[in-house]
C-alpha cells in the first residue's frame, strides 16, 4: 500500500475522490491535531472510532430520517445504557472531550436523554454546589444514578431573567423554599430532557426572603419518583412537542404548585441563606451564571464542527459530482472546478478552522475563570462573559450560514435528507437561540465594548484589558494592504482593529450622544443598539482572525503551515470584502486596494483548491458520525442514495393504504364519470 499523506484514502473508493486525496499537500492526522488542539486527543477520537466501528450494538439500527420521534428516543436510550456500562472500556474516566465524541458517534446531534446532564447540569453542580452539596448530588450525578437538566426558560420569559415568574420563597418556620408558578406564562419551557427524561433539575427561580425579592438563584430540584419516574406530588411536568430538528432531546414544561424543598437545596457554593434567613450575596453578581457561560464557552467547538460535517458532506460530493464543462472540448467537470462552488464552500473551510482555534482558545480562559473563581477571585468574569456572548452569536450565525451554502452546494440532492443537511442545519441553528439569543448576547459585549470607549475617550486607555486595548491605539490614516511590498498579516489585522475601533467609537458616540441631548439611558441604548451590535461583531471578527494568526504562527510543520497560511490568506481577505462598506466608508481603504484583496481571494481559491478534500477529511469524520449518504469517506454516492431510497418505510409496499382508500377510488370515480 502506497503511503499517501492523506490518511483517509482506501482501495476501492471513488476514483475520483481518491484523485482529490492523492494532491493534499500536508499529512491529515497532523492536521487533525491542530483542529483537536492535540495530538493525544486526535490519536484518542480515532481510537474510540475505531472501537465502536467494532460493536455493531453501538451502530444506528438504520436511518434516523426513517425513524419516528418516539423510534430515535428508544433507539437512543438503548444505545446511551449501552455506552455507559462500556463507557470505561471506551474512553478515559470522565474525560468530557472523549465522552463528547463518543456521543456523536454513536448517539448524534439530534440529542439523547441526558444531553443536558452532562452539558449544564452536572456542570452547574460543580461550580456552584457546596462540597457538602456535590458529595450529596454530584456523585450520584456523575455515576448517572439520577439524571438532571437546567430549568431556566419559561413561556413567557427566555431573555430577561429578572422577570422569571417562578418563585422560591423562604419559609422560616419550616427552613424550605416553597417553588410555586403563579401563571401560564411562568412555566418553565424549553429545558432539554426536562420533558420525559430527568428526575433532577438545576430550577432558576425568584428567591424571595421575607418578602424581599433577591433575584433568581439556582436549587436543586427533585421532579421525579427516583424508583417509578413519576412526577412527584405538586409537579406539572411533560414534553413540548417536535421541534425544528433535535427532536431526540425532549425538551420539556414544568410548573410548581407550592412545592416545598429544604432550604439545603439552595445550590450554596457563593450564595447562602441561614436557617433564620439572613442571606448572605456571592462574590459577584451574575456568579450563579456559571452554567450558561459553560455552554458559551464550549459551543464554539461545537459549532465549528457541525460547521465542518456540512463542508464535509459538501466537499467530497462535489469531488463526485460531474456536471457541465468549463471546457467544452473536454468531459463533464467535477462541480468542485467551478469557482463559483470554490467561493460558497472554501471560506466557510477557512472559518471552519478559524472557529474551531477560537473555540479553543475560549475553553483555556472559560478553564482560567473557573479555578480563579472557586478561589474566589472573579475578576475575569466580564472579560469571559463578553468574549463568550460576542463569539457564541457570530460563530452560530456564520455556521447556520455556512450549513445552508453547503446544502445548496449539493443541489438537488442537498435538499433530501440523506444528505443530512437539514438535521445538520436544524441543530446548529438552535445556537442562535440558546444559550442566549444572538441580539441579546451581541448588546451584552456591547456594554462591556461602550465602557471601554468611554476609557479612551476619557483618556483612560492604559486601563483597557487585553481584548480591548487596539480600541486606544492611533489609526495609520488609511490601510496599508498593497501599499507595503510584502503585505501581511499585521496589515489586514490593522485594518479589522481600525474598522472594529471606527465603529465601536461610533456607536458609543451615538449612544452617549443621544443622553447628552436629554435621552434617558435606556432609551439612548435602544435607539444605538443597531450601530452597537455591529460593534460587538466586527470585534468579534477581529477577535476570530487574531486568533487564526495566533495559532498559524505557532505551528511547526512547515506543510501543515503552509495550507494553514494560504486558509488564513483566504479567510482575510474574504472577511475584509464582505465587511468593506466599513472599510470603504472613512476611506481607510481605497476601491483600488479592493481590487488586491478580490485578486487575493481568487488566488486563494485556486490554491486551496488542491488541498480541499484533505481539509475537510483532517476533520476525522466517521461515516457512522456524519450520517450523510452524500458524505460517505468512499465517494460511492449513488448507488447508496438508491439503496437509501429503497430502504424507505414508504418503500415497504407497492400500493400504499392512502391509494386503496383514497386515490384508487377517486381515480375509479372520475374514469366512471367520463363514461
Ligand atoms: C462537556 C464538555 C465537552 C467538551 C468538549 C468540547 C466540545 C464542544 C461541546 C459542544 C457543546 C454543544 C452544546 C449543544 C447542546 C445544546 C444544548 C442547549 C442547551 C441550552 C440551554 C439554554 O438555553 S439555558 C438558558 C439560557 N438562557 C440565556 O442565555 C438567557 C440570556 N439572558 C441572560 O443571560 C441574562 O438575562 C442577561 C445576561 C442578558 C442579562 O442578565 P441580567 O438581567 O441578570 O443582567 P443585568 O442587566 O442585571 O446586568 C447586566 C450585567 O451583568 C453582567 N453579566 C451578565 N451575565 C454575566 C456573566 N455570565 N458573567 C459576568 N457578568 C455577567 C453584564 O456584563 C452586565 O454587566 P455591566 O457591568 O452592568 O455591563
Ligand atoms: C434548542 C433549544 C434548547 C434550549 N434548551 C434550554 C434549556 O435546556 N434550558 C433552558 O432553560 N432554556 C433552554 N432554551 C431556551 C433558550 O435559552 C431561550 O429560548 C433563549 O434564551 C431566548 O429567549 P426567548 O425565547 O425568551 O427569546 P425572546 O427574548 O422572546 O426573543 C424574541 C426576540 O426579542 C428580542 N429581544 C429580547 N430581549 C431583547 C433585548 N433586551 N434587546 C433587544 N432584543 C431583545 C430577541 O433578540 C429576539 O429577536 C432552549 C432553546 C432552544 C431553541
Amino acid at each position: 500500500m502506497v503511503h499517501h499523506q492523506n490518511k483517509a484514502i482506501r482501495e476501492g473508493d471513488n476514483p475520483d475522490l481518491t484523485a482529490e486525496r492523492v494532491t493534499g499537500t500536508f499529512d491529515t492526522h497532523s492536521m487533525a491535531a491542530q483542529i483537536y488542539n492535540s495530538e493525544a486527543h486526535a490519536r484518542r477520537r480515532r481510537e474510540i472510532t475505531e472501537i465502536i466501528a467494532k460493536r455493531p450494538e453501538l451502530h444506528d439500527t438504520k436511518p434516523f430520517p426513517f425513524m419516528t420521534r418516539e423510534e430515535k428516543i428508544l433507539e437512543s436510550s438503548r444505545k446511551l445504557t449501552l455506552i455507559t456500562k462500556h463507557m470505561n472500556e471506551i474512553i478515559e474516566p470522565n474525560n468530557s472531550n472523549e465522552m463528547f465524541h463518543l456521543n456523536n458517534e454513536v448517539l448524534g446531534i439530534e440529542g439523547h436523554p441526558m444531553a443536558l446532564h452532562g452539558i449544564m447540569f452536572i456542570p452547574a453542580l460543580t461550580a456552584q454546589a457546596s462540597e457538602e452539596q456535590q458529595k450529596k448530588w454530584l456523585t450520584r450525578a456523575i455515576n448517572r444514578e439520577i439524571v438532571g437538566t437546567y430549568a431556566q426558560t419559561e413561556l413567557g420569559h427566555g431573555t430577561n431573567l429578572q422577570n422569571l415568574e417562578t418563585t422560591a420563597t423562604y419559609d422560616v418556620a419550616t427552613q424550605e423554599f416553597v417553588l410555586h408558578t403563579p401563571t401560564i406564562t411562568g412555566l418553565k419551557w424549553w429545558p432539554g430532557n426536562l420533558g420525559k427524561s430527568s428526575n433532577y433539575a438545576v430550577v432558576v427561580a425568584l428567591m424571595f426572603i421575607k418578602g424581599k425579592n433577591y433575584g433568581p438563584h439556582t436549587f436543586m430540584v427533585p421532579l421525579r419518583d427516583e424508583k417509578t419516574h413519576q412526577p412527584l406530588k405538586g409537579i406539572t411536568i411533560g414534553d413540548i412537542g417536535p421541534k425544528i430538528a433535535y427532536n431526540v432531546t425532549d425538551n420539556g414544561f414544568l410548573g410548581f404548585d407550592h412545592y416545598r424543598i429544604p432550604r439545603t437545596n439552595l445550590l450554596m457554593r457563593h450564595t447562602r441563606v441561614e436557617p433564620d434567613g439572613t442571606y448572605v450575596k456571592p462574590p459577584h453578581a451574575k456568579i450563579n451564571y456559571s452554567a450558561m457561560v459553560h455552554v458559551r464557552s464550549h459551543m464554539i467547538t461545537g459549532q465549528a464542527i457541525m460547521l465542518s460535517y456540512a463542508l464535509t458532506i459538501a466537499t467530497r460530493y462535489s469531488s463526485v459530482r460531474r456536471q457541465g464543462q468549463i471546457d467544452t472540448t473536454q468531459p463533464e467537470v467535477k462541480v468542485l472546478e467551478y469557482q463559483t462552488q470554490q467561493h460558497r464552500l472554501f471560506p466557510y473551510i477557512a472559518r471552519a478552522y478559524a472557529f474551531v482555534f477560537a473555540g479553543a482558545e475560549t475553553v483555556k480562559l472559560y478553564e482560567r475563570v473557573l479555578e480563579e473563581v472557586a478561589t474566589g477571585n472573579v475578576s475575569l468574569m466580564a472579560d469571559l462573559h463578553a468574549l463568550t456572548s460576542g463569539l457564541k452569536s457570530v460563530v452560530s450565525h456564520y455556521t447556520a450560514q455556512g450549513i445552508e451554502q453547503a446544502r445548496m452546494a449539493c443541489g438537488g440532492h442537498g435538499y433530501s435528507q440523506a444528505s443530512y443537511m437539514s438535521e445538520i442545519f436544524g441543530v446548529a441553528v438552535g445556537g442562535c437561540t440558546y444559550e442566549g439569543e444572538n441580539m441579546v448576547m451581541l448588546l451584552q459585549l456591547a456594554r462591556y465594548l461602550v465602557k471601554s470607549a468611554s476609557l479612551v475617550k476619557t483618556g483612560q486607555s492604559s486601563k483597557l484589558g487585553p481584548l480591548v486595548a487596539y480600541l486606544g491605539a492611533k489609526s495609520d490614516s488609511t490601510s496599508l494592504i498593497d501599499r507595503t511590498p510584502t503585505t501581511g498579516f499585521a496589515e489586514y489585522v490593522k485594518t479589522f482593529q481600525h474598522i472594529a475601533r471606527r465603529q465601536t467609537l461610533k456607536a458609543a458616540d451615538k449612544f452617549f450622544g443621544l443622553m447628552e441631548k436629554g435621552e434617558k439611558r435606556p432609551i439612548a441604548w435602544n435607539k444605538s443598539s443597531v450601530e452597537l451590535n455591529r460593534a460587538s461583531r466586527l470585534h468579534t471578527r477581529l477577535y476570530i482572525v487574531e486568533a487564526f494568526v495566533r495559532r498559524v504562527e505557532e505551528v511547526a510543520d512547515p506543510r501543515l503551515k503552509e495550507v494553514l497560511t494560504d486558509l488564513l490568506h483566504l479567510h482575510v481577505n474574504y472577511e475584509l470584502l464582505d465587511m468593506s462598506t466599513y472599510a470603504l466608508e472613512d476611506g481607510f481603504v481605497s476601491s483600488s486596494q479592493l481590487d488586491y484583496v478580490r485578486d487575493q481571494l481568487y488566488f486563494y481559491l485556486a490554491k486551496i483548491r488542491p488541498n480541499a478534500v484533505s481539509l475537510v477529511d483532517s476533520w476525522e469524520f466517521s461515516d457512522q458520525e456524519l450520517r450523510s449518504v452524500l458524505g460517505r469517506r468512499d465517494g460511492h454516492v449513488y448507488e447508496n442514495l438508491f439503496a437509501w431510497a429503497k430502504a424507505s418505510p414508504l418503500n415497504k409496499t407497492d400500493v400504499l393504504p392512502s391509494v386503496d382508500k383514497y386515490l384508487k377510488p377517486l381515480m375509479e370515480s372520475a374514469r366512471a364519470s367520463k363514461l
